[in-house]
């Protein structure tokens, strides 16, 4: 890979290579984009099978946030880290600390919190070594597991989804497939059960599905049988890549809105549920709460404000139902619209703000 060729392409600013040799830490730290403020974005733990594999997730993923935090009319920019390391087994609280420093040094440049593989303690340590650090837990005055909230969200957009598709945003009687009963799903489907959905639910955790099953009466079907049922709407919540060529020619549902990251395995797969007519609320924009709801820390947390603008991402999803209808264009492409011209705007205004100063500096020589 040729980082500074690809970092150019793709407008990246930055990109921190950790390590500490105590702790083992071996950490990237990838910042995308700061227009429209410091990078907020989480600290994902993982497995990766190469260095440049964990570069590229962390890069991706950086720039995914630039997209989340603009489309959620959030003053934030993207950032994300990767460390590398089996979260299982590799944490201490050394590695949490050393990375905490990294982030100081910074200089508030880039905010981190929870992601896949990390959790509210990981950040309490970090904490430790720096206030650049959100989803802490709430002793410290803090919003805690961004999950229940990234729930909240993603009930709320999968409400326009059905507005959009059915005319009724009313979720009573409609059938939802869930992929993956994890942290976000198992609250999801606590709002849809009350709401009077009917469930079909499939995890590769077998305890998490006989949860669902037991809490919700949700029918369990395998892994692989989840994208052919018979749903109204499917809500992907696990994996990324999920909407691809074997996937799509299954699909059975009129709306597709999970909280899962990156559903599109490629754009193509976008533009052929759209022309499937398929309603599909962008990834991106319908679990954008858990940001949501940790960006409100950096004002001092007030949990009624936070829920109040997580509920905000009905009208977004709106929002981008309408510029789709009007361009003519796929709703994800929508949303990258949304998002970008967003931080053109900022950019730009900013760009006549100084340009201003500039003049009234030449003007005194
Ligand atoms: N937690 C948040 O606040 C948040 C915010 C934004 C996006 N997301 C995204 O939402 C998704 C879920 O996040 P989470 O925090 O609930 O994670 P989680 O790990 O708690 O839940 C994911 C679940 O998916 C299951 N799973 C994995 N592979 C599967 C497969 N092939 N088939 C069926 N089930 C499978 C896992 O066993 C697990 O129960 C992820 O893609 C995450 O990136 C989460
Ligand atoms: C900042 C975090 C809450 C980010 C979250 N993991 C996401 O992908 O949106």
């Amino acid at each position: 890979m040729e980082i500074f060729k690809y970092m150019e392409t793709h407008d990246y600013e930055q990109l921190v290579i950790c390590q500490d040799k105590t702790s083992g830490l071996k950490a990237i730290i990838a910042i995308h984009d700061t227009t429209l403020g410091p990078a907020l974005g989480g600290t994902r733990m993982w497995t990766y099978a190469s260095e440049e594999e964990a570069i590229e997730d962390a890069l991706r993923l950086a720039k995914g946030m630039t997209y989340k935090n603009a489309a959620a009319g959030l003053n934030l920019g993207g950032g994300k880290t990767v460390i590398i390391g089996d979260p299982k087994k590799d944490k201490n609280e050394e590695m949490f600390r050393a990375f905490g420093r990294y982030i100081e040094g910074l200089n508030g440049r880039y905010i981190t919190a929870e992601d896949v593989g990390t959790t509210e303690e990981d950040m309490d340590l970090i904490h430790l070594e720096t206030d650049y650090v959100t989803g802490v837990s709430a002793e410290f005055g803090s919003s805690g597991n961004p999950s229940p909230v990234t729930a909240y969200g993603v009930y709320k957009g999968m409400k326009a989804a059905a507005k959009e598709a059915f005319g009724d945003d009313s979720l009573k009687g409609k059938t939802v497939a869930v992929q993956g009963v994890g942290n976000v799903a198992y609250t999801l489907c606590e709002y849809l059960h009350e709401e009077g959905a009917k469930l079909i639910v499939t995890d590769i955790n077998k305890d998490a599905v006989r949860r669902a099953v037991e809490a919700f009466g949700a029918i369990a079907v395998e892994a692989d049988e989840i994208y052919s049922q018979d749903a109204d709407i499917f809500a992907p919540c696990a994996l990324g890549a999920i909407i691809n060529d074997e996937t799509i020619p299954q699909l059975k549902c009129k709306v597709i809105a999970g909280s899962a990251n990156n559903q599109l395995k490629d754009p193509e797969h976008g533009d052929r549920i759209h022309e499937m007519g398929i309603v599909y609320a962008p990834d991106y924009v319908i679990n954008s709460g858990g940001v949501i709801n940790v960006a409100d820390e950096l004002a001092g947390y007030n949990r009624e404000r936070a829920m109040k603008r997580v509920a905000g991402i009905y009208d977004t999803i709106e929002q981008i139902f309408a510029i789709s209808k009007r361009d003519n264009i796929p709703s994800y492409v929508a949303a990258d619209r949304l998002a970008e011209e967003r931080i053109a705007r900022v950019a730009k205004s900013r760009g006549q703000f100084l340009q201003n100063e500039k003049s009234v500096l030449s003007r005194k020589k």
